[in-house]
């Protein structure tokens, strides 16, 4: 069987990508919970599925399989014990194993279907839905200070966060936020377990078991032996190490990984959302990642003289940066927006910055960001526009909802 990953850059032709259809995980948001589940509004939920559907129809169209996260996990699933060991994995990571529900909910989640369980474990549960028989436990009488047993994960369409393929093999990430920790047990499964992947032996450049976080929108792999990696609110220093010292060791090619400062607020929370690669030499940014002079805080992590080293320089500039790494005469910056302030904010914040490539100079990005889209199409990218109302309330774009599992290499 063919070798399922391969990703070494971020703008090879698409051939397979991993999506997650919004699902009844949305209908499980409610206003006090919108801040600590990272969304900004409630999305209608026949609307956002009919914006994604054409999304991934529009990938489909351009030759790319697209697979989804619910049916990957579903075939995972290839015992029993298999079957168990995610239910217990799952609960643990939810904390209800502290509580007096734990037995009830683990009967409930036994006994479902296999594709009921795993759109169980993503869409949540919530008390009333479970009647218990025996007496009722102290919070559960509480249902408005905490109405679930397992809270949702409405943040599941964006497959881009919890892992990342790297050249043939994988980083399944330690989600910075709790609201999201759970998401990449479902990839650490698919790659352990699903007949595509587990009869390969594939390299793991990153395990959610850490301290330290890592999240794939800050995760983008710029040539065959260079990752450009954010240093964001979501993504640590230390992670960031850790994944070099992984990717230098043993047959990888990876030779380089470029560290890139960004600030920490929620509009910039990865990489991806302020800069994303676009041509062989061209790159979309958010002017508001740069300094006055367009000065940055950017590393270079290399090889060093053991398995365990690695050497660090610093550079300012990220033109030079990218110039030097990719071994490029020119390099251009496309500013989202156009670099007007207003028009700039605006489009950053609806995703602008944030393009899905699908082979070089061919990109999807959403359309309301029409100023970023135009500027593009100026710099002679084909612009591949799908709709956005819905989707964008999210919090993310075309690259943050969708995880290249496979590119042609350029
Ligand atoms: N790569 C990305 O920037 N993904 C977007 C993630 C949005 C999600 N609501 C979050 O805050 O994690």
């Amino acid at each position: 069987m063919k070798y399922p990953l391969n990703v070494t850059s971020e703008i090879g032709e698409l051939k397979t990508v991993l999506l997650k259809r919004p699902g009844k995980e949305l209908e499980n948001l409610t206003p006090e919970f919108l801040e600590v589940l990272l969304f900004d509004d409630i999305p209608f939920l026949p609307a956002i599925q009919k914006e994604h559907d054409y999304f991934a129809t529009t990938l489909r169209n351009r030759g790319v399989e697209v697979v989804y996260l619910d049916t990957l996990a579903t075939e995972a699933l290839i015992n029993d014990d298999v079957r168990m060991n995610l239910i217990e994995d799952f609960m643990r990571e939810s904390n209800l194993v502290e509580t007096r529900s734990y037995e009830m909910v683990k009967e409930y989640l036994i006994s479902l279907p296999k594709d009921q369980l795993i759109s169980t474990l993503m869409h949540g549960i919530r008390k009333n839905e479970l009647t218990s028989t025996g007496k009722k436990h102290l919070h559960e009488m509480l249902e408005d200070f905490d109405p679930f047993y397992l809270y949702p994960l409405p943040n599941l369409y964006f497959t881009r966060d919890p892992a990342a393929v790297i050249g043939n093999g994988v980083s399944v990430n330690r989600m910075n936020r709790s609201a999201r920790k759970r998401e990449s047990l479902f990839l650490q499964y698919i790659i352990k377990y699903h007949p595509r992947f587990a009869q390969h032996d594939i390299p793991l450049w990153f395990n959610r078991d850490g301290a330290y976080s890592i999240e794939g929108g800050d995760e983008l792999v710029i040539s065959h032996d260079t990752v450009a990696i954010g240093i964001s609110a979501r993504t640590t220093a230390q992670a960031i190490e850790k994944i070099a010292i992984n990717l230098f060791r043993g047959n990888s090619n990876y030779q380089k990984v470029m560290a890139v400062e960004i600030p920490k607020s929620r509009a910039f929370m990865h990489l991806d959302t302020v800069f994303t690669m676009v041509d062989h030499d061209k790159f979309t940014v958010h002017p508001g990642i740069q300094g006055p002079g367009g000065e940055m805080n950017i590393f270079i992590l290399e090889r060093g003289d053991s398995a365990e080293e690695v050497n660090i320089s610093q550079r300012s500039n990220i033109v030079e940066a990218l110039q030097e790494v990719l071994n490029l005469k020119e390099v251009t910056l496309i500013p989202c927006g156009g670099g007007d302030h207003i028009a700039s904010a605006r489009e950053q914040w609806n995703d602008g910055s944030n393009t899905l490539a699908i082979s070089p100079g061919v990109v999807v990005t959403y359309d309301r960001n029409y100023v970023s889209n135009e500027l593009l199409r100026s710099y002679g990218i084909e612009v591949i526009e799908v709709q956005s109302s819905e989707l964008a309330r999210g919090r993310g774009g075309p690259r943050c909802m969708s995880m290249p599992l496979y590119r042609e290499d350029l």
